[in-house]
């Protein structure tokens, strides 16, 4: 027998955005999904909600801004994969109370961004970007004046976590001391330190480094208070999120010469698109090296990522499996060959695990297989049973007070 409510593959649909590597598609297409879209931009407004209302998974990266009103034209949303390490793009709370769950790749570009501040902060003290730009007007400023080794100089990290100490690694190899401010306890890398307060970080670094995700705390952490403590003829690198920084006391120092030169990957506003504009005050400045968001963007960083974010999404909607999920309770299911496989979604409420075995004990269903995980917000359970009862059980579980989403495997 088999189920009406469960999906055949071939009518699963992926929307994947932002140009997510052809490696997520060959993983996919190699599971046995054939429903792929790719759009190679950020989607957003009625173009995405048109789009999101028909697909069981999105994959995305930094741009595509899935809201509450997003998630509310997603019907059939199953999950979200982020092919990047920041969720903050993706409202995790709306998505959980749709049962949708959201995935990401917590590591595979933390290399590629830590290769990117270093090449930065080497070339910024040696005054590169500046000398190529006149070089490139016809100018030769051939000086060592502003022209320091990076050897012997202090980086200081704001976030050591996978990108900061991956940095430390790299920096301490290099000649450098490394010091560090998290709102955490972490153990220092080789001969890093922690410093306790942001400015005392400030005041004693050569090369200031953001890497802390965008959380409420951190909005506009680096203002004018945070770049006045930094100190004179030194650096700032953000290659974190656009809303870390106050762009325009960042441009303002700059002009007055506080800081010898900066390098910002991220920026408060960022074109959709490699056809929108960029608009920032920084522009035309030659000792700022501005890139776009190309922190994560190499090729190894890209094909690692889109391995590992289809390979969640093919777990999850083959057996359900919520490993490193960011916004709901992790389980790791066995297979479960011969058997249906129920998964129910609820609230985390009192009464609904009582209300869920009362389906199978009042309906004469026998459990083969049960899984239980929960987390403050949702309560995540798989139920195996024989084929013949699923239809009846998914139905009943689908009554249950509390029942956010449920889906049926086989
Ligand atoms: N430019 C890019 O292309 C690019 C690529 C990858 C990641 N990122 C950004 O970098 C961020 C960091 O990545 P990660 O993998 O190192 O994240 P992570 O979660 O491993 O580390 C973040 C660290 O920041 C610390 N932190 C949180 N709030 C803080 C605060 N208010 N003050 C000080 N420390 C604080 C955390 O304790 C943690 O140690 C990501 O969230 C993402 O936004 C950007
Ligand atoms: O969060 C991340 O991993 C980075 O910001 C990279 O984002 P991207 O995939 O849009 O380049």
């Amino acid at each position: 027998m088999t189920s009406k409510t469960s999906l055949d593959k071939s009518k699963i649909r992926f929307l994947l955005l932002e140009g997510v590597h052809p490696s997520a598609i060959e993983l996919l297409r190699a599971q046995g999904y054939s429903q792929i879209e790719t759009v190679p931009k950020a989607l957003q407004g009625e173009e995405l909600k048109a789009k999101i209302a028909d697909v069981h998974f999105i994959g995305i990266r930094s741009q595509t801004q899935l809201t509450a009103d997003i998630f509310a034209n997603a019907p059939k949303l199953v999950a979200v994969g982020c092919f990047c390490i920041g969720t903050n793009q993706v409202d995790l709370n709306a998505a959980r109370e749709r049962g949708v769950a959201v995935f990401n790749a917590p590591y595979s570009n933390t290399r590629s961004v830590a290769e990117l501040v270093l090449a930065e902060a080497i070339l910024l003290l040696r005054g590169v970007p500046e000398k190529s730009a006149l070089a490139h007007r016809g100018g030769w400023l051939k000086s060592a004046t502003n022209s320091y080794e990076i050897r012997g100089k202090t980086l200081g990290i704001v976030g050591y976590g996978s990108i900061g100490t991956q940095l430390s690694v790299l920096a301490e190899a290099l000649g450098m001391h490394v010091a560090f401010f998290d709102t955490v306890s972490k153990l220092p890398l080789g001969n890093a330190r922690q410093v306790v307060k942001l400015h005392d970080l400030l005041a004693q670094s050569d090369i200031v480094t953001l890497h802390v995700p965008e959380l409420p705390s951190t909005q506009w952490m680096i203002g004018e208070a945070e770049i006045a403590a930094m100190k004179p003829g030194s650096i700032l690198i953000n290659a974190s999120r656009g809303s870390v920084v106050v762009i325009e006391a960042l441009a303002e120092a700059l002009k007055a010469k506080k800081l010898l030169g900066a390098a910002l990957d991220v920026f408060p506003v960022e074109p959709g698109s490699n056809k929108d504009e960029f608009v920032s005050p920084l522009r035309g400045m030659d000792n700022v090296i501005l890139t776009p968001h190309i922190g994560g963007s190499t090729m190894e960083a890209q094909a690692n990522i889109g391995v590992e974010v289809a390979e969640k999404l093919v777990k999850y909607s083959d057996n359900g499996t919520s490993t490193s999920s960011v916004n709901f309770p992790e389980v790791a299911l066995p297979t479960h060959a011969g058997k249906h496989r129920l998964l129910h979604v609820h609230r985390n409420q009192p009464g609904v695990l009582s209300a869920i075995n009362q389906v199978f004990s009042d309906n004469k269903i026998n459990i083969a297989g049960q899984f239980l995980q929960t987390n403050e917000a949702i309560g995540y359970v798989v139920i195996d049973i024989d084929a013949a009862s699923s239809d009846l059980a998914l139905e009943k579980l689908g009554q249950v007070p509390g029942t956010l989403r449920t889906r049926v495997l086989f």
